[in-house]
């Protein structure tokens, strides 16, 4: 019998301290987050990170934390929900990190007598980081616990006809009477070395002016092209002219070289260049979280307007929204009455 696992990120299972470092060492230990050797990541991550790091973000968490629980948590609960009442067949809800397991997931299919699944990473976006630590994650728990499924993926839909539209009416809606000067595209961003390392030529990501613009079997696997890609398709639906909307990418860590530019620096350049008011949206997450709710919502609006900007709104993620449930629901139901392999994109 077929089935599904929807899987995001995860979050602390509270916004204190202690939880939140709970999760932040499993997040970060994770050796496709901080690439590098074990030892080295062990020393980074327990030795500098998490001395510090955990009482910033538990404070960043407890800025946005719902009655419920997390922002991120409870939205995607809501949307497993409503996916469920619509889908043919069963459907969990698992994340990477944290207690709401993809074991957990697994083991709740299995119950219901699901040997076939579904998986889909709720990424828009390939990144090492993010889809594939999903998929090698979910792989390893079937080769440990549950030999008997057999596991198919849904590949990046960060071009999906249907995800350009839901993201663009849902872009539309949030602009009705509202005046701006430039909408930025950021997103979540990642180490420049990330992009380097996941080109399977090893030589076309240059992460210049050019590379993610000429044809390339390394867009399979090349974040910041996937990036570009969404922001153009949208741009393209909704008309927008170029001079009006630009990507920037969010949420550093490190000293490395992330992608840039960097959301931060362009909140600061916007007024300088008379761009006074600011419209954002974050297409590398399909559900509001910390990264949206603090970091560009809160910090954002507040990093804009010191720097002279007059007005500036955050536009949410799909969220729970009936069209996105509705395009997901689409996709798990056109997949469990084909043997495809391949699912969308
Ligand atoms: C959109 C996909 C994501 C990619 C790619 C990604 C890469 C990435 N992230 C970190 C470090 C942190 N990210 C944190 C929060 C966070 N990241 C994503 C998504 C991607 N990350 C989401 C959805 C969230 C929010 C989680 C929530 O509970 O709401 C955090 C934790 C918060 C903080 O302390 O800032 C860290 C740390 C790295 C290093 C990285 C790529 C290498
Ligand atoms: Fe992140
Ligand atoms: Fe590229």
């Amino acid at each position: 019998m077929k089935g599904v696992l929807l899987i995001n990120l995860g979050s602390p299972d509270s916004p204190n301290p202690k939880d939140v470092k709970k999760y932040l060492g499993e997040f970060l230990m994770d050796k496709r987050v901080i690439d590098v050797p074990y030892l080295l990541r062990a020393f980074l991550v327990k030795g500098i990170i998490l001395n510090t790091r955990p009482k910033k973000s538990a404070k960043a968490y407890q800025k946005i934390w719902w009655e419920e629980g997390s922002p991120l948590i409870v939205i995607s609960e809501r949307f497993h929900k409503k996916v469920q009442e619509r889908a043919k067949i069963p459907v969990a809800l698992g994340m990477r990190y944290g207690s709401m397991s993809i074991q957990k997931g697994l083991m709740e299919l299995q119950e219901q007598g699901v040997d076939e699944v579904l998986v889909v990473p709720l990424y828009p976006h390939y990144a090492m980081s993010s889809s594939e630590t999903v998929i090698e994650k979910t792989k390893e728990q079937q080769q440990k616990h549950f030999s008997n499924m057999k596991l198919t993926f849904v590949p990046p839909f960060y071009k999906h006809p249907d995800y350009i539209r839901v993201m663009s009416e849902n872009i539309k809606s949030h602009l009705e009477g509202v005046d701006y000067d430039h909408i930025l595209f950021s997103y979540h961003g990642i180490p420049e070395r990330h992009i380097r390392k996941s080109d399977p030529t090893n030589s076309h990501c240059k992460i210049d002016g050019s590379c993610c613009e000429t044809a390339s079997k390394a867009h399979a696997t090349c974040y910041r092209h996937q990036c570009f890609e969404t922001t153009k398709e949208i741009a393209k639906y909704l008309d927008l002219p170029v001079e009006k909307h630009s990507n920037s990418f969010q949420s550093r860590l490190g000293g490395d070289p992330w992608l840039k530019p960097y959301t931060d620096f362009e909140f600061e350049r916007f007024p300088t260049e008379g761009k006074k008011n600011l419209v954002v949206i974050t297409p590398a997450f399909v559900s509001d979280c910390l990264e949206t709710l603090e970091e560009i919502a809160m910090e954002g609006e507040e990093q804009f307007k010191e720097a002279g900007g007059e007005e500036y709104k955050h536009i949410p993620c799909l969220n729970d929204s009936d069209d996105w449930v509705k395009v997901m629901t689409r996709w798990i139901n056109e997949w469990s009455v084909t043997s495809k392999e391949e699912v969308t994109a």
